[in-house]
């Protein structure tokens, strides 16, 4: 189940830690806790998080730094409550405002955890992976390191010599290859997660899948399909909003969502020759609202130039990034 309202990301991560702060002496039969899931932008991060709950809560593209907010994705299994949080991929440049945001809303994510998933990629090795991997080893939390993309590596001997390089690199509970998209070693992952939850109440109803809203999710699927349909040509800094979310009296989800660009140029490019472009990813973002809402949906896009934002901070919140 999806909630209909976004509480704070940061209310409920203080409320999360101080029941089960509170909770942890009562020793109930329950078990939950939370599991950061960090990596550098593309490493299959999102991917990962829809495989281990079976429901798609995070949106994915080819393209990298397509998580740009804290997602929460929730699983519950028997006793027990294990809440991931997908962050923005950690990276060295952080020349531009959203990127500096985004880092930001990934590094907080690190603390205060009962677990880290640090996800790296085949048998690549990159200064991106470096900085991530200073930055958990000094949160002194329990790590797994996740080698995902394993059934892009042609050769499986060439994992053997990566494997004893990665293990050199720090001390983990365990170096795990997995295939995100294969859903290869998962229930290896889930079975290191459960060993790590604490005795404590659910935080969430067990239906719950996210902690965050149907709106929030509509415009992140608006986001997902400009980013496939789009490839090379999307305009990094393009952003959405939903100006309408409303049950219609005739049995109808009324969606309005607006399109940011930051010039008239990206806005043709949006639209595409006779609006085909923009038909297609609103008939596409529709069905998958369908799919989420389990009901019809009449979704209307707009595109709007707004220039400049994505150098501005001011303007980032506004729109909701670094309020997390
Ligand atoms: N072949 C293969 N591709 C994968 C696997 N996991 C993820 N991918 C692909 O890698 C790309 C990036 O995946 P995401 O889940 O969006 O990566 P992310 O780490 O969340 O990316 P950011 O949002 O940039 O931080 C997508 O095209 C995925 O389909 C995997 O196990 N195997």
């Amino acid at each position: 189940m999806i909630p209909e309202n976004d509480k704070s990301q940061d209310e409920i991560f203080e409320s999360i830690l101080s029941e089960s702060l509170e909770l942890n002496h009562e020793a109930p039969d329950t078990h939950c806790g939370m599991i950061a899931i960090v990596g550098r932008p593309n490493v299959g991060k999102s991917t990962l998080l829809n495989e281990i709950i079976e429901q798609k809560v995070s949106i994915t593209s080819r393209k990298p730094q397509t998580t740009r907010h804290r997602i929460m994705g929730i699983h519950t299994e028997d006793k027990y409550q294990a809440i991931y949080i997908d962050t923005p991929g950690l990276h060295i440049d952080e020349k531009r405002a959203i990127n500096r945001l985004m880092n930001r809303a990934a590094s907080s994510s690190i603390g205060d955890v009962e677990l880290i998933l640090f996800l790296v990629e085949g048998t690549h090795w990159t200064e991106d992976d470096e900085m991530v991997l200073n930055k958990v080893m000094l949160s002194g939390t329990p790590v797994l390191l996740v080698i995902n993309k394993v059934d892009l590596v042609k050769d499986k001997e060439e994992l053997l010599p990566h494997l004893e390089f990665l293990s050199q690199k720090g001390k983990f509970l365990d170096i795990l290859p997995v295939s995100a998209t294969k859903g290869k070693n998962i229930d290896v992952i889930k079975k290191h997660v459960r060993e790590h939850l604490e005795p404590c109440e659910f935080y969430f109803p067990e239906d719950y899948v996210t902690d965050r809203s149907m709106r929030f999710l509509a415009a992140e699927i608006i986001r997902e399909k400009l980013m496939r349909f789009m490839g090379d040509e999307l305009p990094y800094s393009i952003t959405v909003e939903i100006e309408q979310f409303k049950w219609q009296d005739n049995g109808v989800w009324q969606v309005n969502g607006l399109i940011l660009v930051e010039r008239e140029t990206q806005k043709r490019m949006v639209i595409g020759n006779k609006g085909e472009k923009l038909k297609t990813i609103g008939r596409e973002a529709r069905k998958d609202m369908e799919t989420m809402l389990d009901n019809k949906v009449f979704l209307e896009l707009w595109v709007k130039v707004k220039s400049g934002w994505a150098d501005d901070e001011r303007a980032l919140r506004s729109l909701g990034y670094g309020s997390e």
